[in-house]
């Protein structure tokens, strides 16, 4: 007797099934600031050390991200925005992407504490445990102060490079932990404006979903007051110099811009929502800009 089984709706995962685990182009920002944060310290590591410790924070939140898509591939499957990620779609099962973020987690980290230093590897843990524990298994689904709160997690790589180099932290590091900490807000609230029917179909208590577009609006330009303060701050207290202040200046005044234009618009039922998405392009472009300033401000000047 021969006995057939059903084809499993599981194929076999592609190198590019993995990748897309890692969200590598949110990832290439994370990493940027990480390699801002090291390049800004004052101490010259040594470059293997110092590709090692980025290639740590790398991996470390490309398996960040991995662990996140395996607890909410129930979410991810309710939007069009990630409906066709490797999970939701069944090209990789739960238990492989599960094994990928905990083993690529615990190398990050083990291979930053004994390359690099103990003090960025606990950093990077931090950074790994608060994204997948406090925002995406706690609080994205119960509060709309989820990003708020869990937004941290995506703040911490500018102090890893700097301890990298460094060994410790210091006032710069911790302002620019400051700078993407209070950016957050504005950087996804514009997103979820015009995404705002994604996150209701999938019940995520996204702001807009829950307090309305008004509320979120006024959000966005309260929080963008501290962010500003924070940017300019390095320039203020001497702890930058004037390449920065100048950039930070201009990039900051054009943020603050779309976000009175974001903060007191109303919209209509066919609104196409184009100063949100503005906002939101120009607040990835503005961080990169920003890192890069800190670091030009120190080599150039
Ligand atoms: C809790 C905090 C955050 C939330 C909820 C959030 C959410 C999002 C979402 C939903 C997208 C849409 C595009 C996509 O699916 O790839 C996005 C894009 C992006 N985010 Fe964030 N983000 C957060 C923090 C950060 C941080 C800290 C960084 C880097 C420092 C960052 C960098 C980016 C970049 C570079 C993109 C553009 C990706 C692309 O071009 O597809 N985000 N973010
Ligand atoms: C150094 C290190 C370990 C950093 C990891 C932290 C990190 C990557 C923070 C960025 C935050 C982020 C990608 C949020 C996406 O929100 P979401 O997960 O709600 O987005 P989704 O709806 O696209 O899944």
């Amino acid at each position: 007797m021969t006995v057939t089984t059903a084809p499993s709706p599981i194929v076999p995962a592609h190198a590019r099934d993995f990748l897309a685990l890692t969200k590598p182009r949110v990832m290439s920002l994370v990493v940027f600031t990480g390699l801002c944060g090291m390049l800004a310290a004052p101490v010259r590591i040594d470059p293997v050390i110092g590709f090692t410790a980025i290639l740590c924070i790398a991996l470390g939140a490309g398996a960040a991200g991995a662990l996140n898509q395996w607890y909410e591939a129930d979410l991810d499957a309710k939007m069009r925005r990630t409906e066709r990620r490797p999970l939701p779609a069944g090209r990789m099962d739960r238990e492989t992407a599960l094994q990928f973020g905990v083993g690529l987690s615990a190398f990050s980290v083990i291979l930053m504490g004994l390359a690099v230093n103990l003090v960025a590897a606990a950093i990077l843990a931090v950074s790994i445990l608060f994204y997948v524990l406090v925002y995406t298994v706690w609080l994205k689904r119960r509060t709309p102060q989820n990003i708020v709160i869990g937004g941290a997690a995506g703040a911490f790589p500018p102090l890893i490079g700097w301890a990298a180099a460094t060994g410790g932290v210091a006032p710069l590091p911790l302002l620019l932990f400051a700078l993407v900490f209070l950016w957050t807000p504005p950087h996804f609230w514009a997103l979820a404006l015009f995404m705002r029917s994604d996150y209701g179909a999938a019940g995520i208590p996204m702001l807009p979903v829950v307090a309305g577009e008004r509320v979120t609006r006024r959000q966005i330009g309260l929080y963008t007051i501290p962010m500003a303060l924070t940017a300019l701050a390095p320039w203020a207290l001497g702890l930058s110099g004037m390449l920065y202040g100048a950039v930070a200046l201009v990039t900051t005044g054009v943020f603050a811009g779309l976000v009175v234009h974001v903060a007191t618009r109303t919209t209509g039922p066919d609104d196409r929502m184009v100063p949100e998405k503005r906002l939101f392009a120009w607040s990835i472009l503005y961080l990169f800009i920003i890192f890069g300033a800190v670091v030009a401000d120190k080599w150039l000047a």
